[in-house]
């Protein structure tokens, strides 16, 4: 119980002790008119034994009037725990919600290769949202049905011990029954939340490739994928509920065959003198009312357990140990990499023993085949995964020992695929520099070559993207992303080259962006097309996760290596040129 409220609180089980006591409080207020429905038994009782006197009708009326004020008491009772347990609900959700996705953003990204996205989706969104209906609904049931049973069983052992061991008995063997249950629920609600993730995965899948589903026309298979997740969902809830409910309802009925040993034991009891009628009116009355919590809180039991299973969910992604690091980071330092080895996943390393140096302010041009590690060299940098072996310093610091915050703060990346967040472009740029002025906002862009383009457009900076950027072109994208780096101002810039699919017209404004971006800062491009990093300071020729080459462009051409292979087949494709004749035949010169 401590473990589990523990757990459902995320970590903070004192926050749930206004509700708490608010329902216990509402369940004293509860069962606290029975000792009046005592004395009105009573009242009648003596009328019928003795008629002469008649029905003291006075005591009648005061009983009936504090019951009409106790109604009043009950129904503050009531508004205090809605009150209560709503506040602390939406209040633990909201804060939990928040907090776990902070948490999460100084995760490795290698904790996302772990997990889906509908996983971590539904974590936020409908394990929390679980958490959220346990608190708000069960907790007070659950309390309820702790409160009313015991004070009622208190109370009774003082009117009469047998009639209320006999109304108990059969409770501890239905809790026993649910316990046993426990392992078995548990499983059956891991493997529900797995069906559940893995269909918002391929709901998110599909919906998110869309357009490659028509443009391929691969919709019935990708579709098959889709129905096959909703199936197993199906499935694993139609399990869940019809292998759960029996054994529910089993527990529930076993508890409250109590009440019918009561009324067994009372027969007897009242054949004995040993009861009379209003005590044993008063046990059925009793009865009747501390089992209906008991019922309610048993049919929430597997809600209960399947929350239960989301906080552990939650907790184990609070506990995955954020990227560690407190030192700080300078400006314009060397950047060294000493034997590094890295693989995303641990056997299978994609690179291996890199050792290279980058003096500040120069231009290093990454190059190599498709899958070589070039992409990966910029990731370790911007410390996005920590490497397995050896070391990567900025300065003398290594970057395991500095803030991850602070590092970035140091870094722009310019990634081939853009993403703009579903805002105006005035804000995509501002992502570069929170507090910027919309004057620094404009000579960004402006420096980005792309002031033009939003000032035409109706809203201008105000206008808003789509998701993802999805109304913009991607030279229009390229560029703002470039404007966000160029107000950021960082001394390291990682730019993954992307003019290569562009058209001419936009390739000749991305460049003239870019030049404006990288001057005077320490800029590790991944290059594509040889002929735009001619004048790198520095070239690293990578194969397999090797550094095969290194050394200006003029000397790689002299080594007549890799890269001398590589210069000579994009000079030669550069050569060719399409001509479409008249018949439409394409035609490589
Ligand atoms: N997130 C990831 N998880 C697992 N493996 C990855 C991941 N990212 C890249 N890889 C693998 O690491 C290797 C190096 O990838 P990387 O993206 O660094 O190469 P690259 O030289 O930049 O390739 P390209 O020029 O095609 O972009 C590849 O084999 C790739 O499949």
């Amino acid at each position: 119980m401590k473990k589990y409220l523990f757990n459902i609180s995320g970590g903070h089980p004192r926050s749930l002790l206004p509700s708490i006591i608010a329902a216990i409080l509402e369940g004293i207020v509860k069962i606290a008119p029975a000792a009046l429905l005592v004395d009105i038994f009573n009242t009648i009782y003596r009328a019928f034994a003795h008629p002469e006197q008649g029905l003291d009708i006075n005591r009648m009326w005061l009983v009936s009037g504090i019951l009409c004020v106790w109604l009043v008491v009950e129904y503050a009772a009531y508004a205090s725990l809605y009150d209560k347990t709503y506040r602390v609900a939406y209040s633990l959700a909201a804060s939990g919600r928040l907090k776990l996705a902070e948490h999460i953003r100084h995760l490795s990204l290698g904790f996302f290769g772990k997990r889906d996205p509908g996983d971590l989706t539904n974590l936020i969104l409908s394990d929390y949202g679980q958490i959220e209906h346990t608190i708000s609904h069960n907790l007070s049931q659950l309390i309820s049905a702790i409160v009313l049973p015991t004070l009622a069983f208190a109370g009774l052992m003082l009117v009469n011990w047998k009639m209320a061991l006999a109304m108990f008995i059969a409770v501890p063997l239905g809790a026993v029954l649910l316990r046993l249950t426990d392992s078995i629920q548990s499983r059956l609600s891991e493997g529900h939340i797995r069906a559940k993730n893995e269909a918002a995965s391929r709901l998110q899948e599909y919906l998110s490739g869309i357009r490659e589903i028509k443009a391929h026309n691969i919709g019935g298979k990708r579709f098959e994928r889709l129905r096959q997740a909703f199936d197993d969902l199906k499935i694993t809830s139609i399990r869940l509920e019809a292998i759960m409910g029996p054994m529910i309802m089993g527990a529930m009925l076993l508890a409250r065959s109590g009440l019918t040993c009561m009324i067994l034991v009372g027969g007897y009891l009242l054949a004995d003198g040993e009861l009379t009628l209003p005590v044993f009116l008063l046990f059925l009355l009793i009865g009747t009312k501390v089992f209906e919590p008991l019922t309610v809180v048993l049919m929430s039991y597997g809600e209960m357990r399947y929350s239960a299973y989301s906080a552990k969910r939650i907790m184990d992604v609070q506990q995955e140990a954020p990227l560690a690091g407190t030192a700080g980071v300078q400006a314009h330092q060397r950047i060294t990499f000493d034997q590094v080895t890295f693989g995303y996943e641990d056997q299978h390393p994609v690179l291996k023993e890199l050792s290279f140096t980058i003096e500040p302010r120069t231009i290093t041009a990454l190059v190599g085949p498709s899958g070589s590690g070039k992409s990966t060299v910029t990731r370790l940098i911007a410390r996005f995964w920590d490497v397995q072996q050896g070391v990567i310093r900025i300065g003398n610091t290594p970057v395991t020992a500095m803030n991850p915050e602070k590092l970035l703060q140091n870094i722009s990346v310019v990634f081939q695929d853009v993403y703009l967040f579903q805002d105006t472009i005035g804000n995509n740029i501002r992502v570069g520099k929170k507090d910027a002025t919309q004057a620094e906002i404009e000579q960004a862009a402006r420096k980005a070559c792309c002031h033009e383009f939003i000032s035409s457009l109706p809203q201008g900076y105000d206008t808003l993207v789509g998701e993802g950027g999805s109304r913009l072109s991607g030279g229009e994208k390229q560029r703002i992303s470039i404007a966000r780096a160029l107000l950021k101002n960082a001394s390291i810039v990682l730019l993954d080259e992307a003019t290569a699919s562009l058209d001419p017209e936009n390739e000749a404004a991305v460049q003239q962006a870019i030049n404006e971006l990288v001057a005077d800062k320490t800029v590790i491009l991944i290059a594509h097309r040889l002929k735009t990093i001619q004048n790198a300071d520095q070239i690293l020729v990578l194969d397999q996760g090797h550094l095969v080459e290194q050394g200006t462009h003029v000397q790689l051409l002299n080594r007549s290596g890799i890269y001398a292979r590589l210069w000579q087949l994009q000079q030669e494709a550069e050569g060719w040129q399409v001509n479409a004749g008249m018949n439409g035949n394409v035609k490589l010169t």
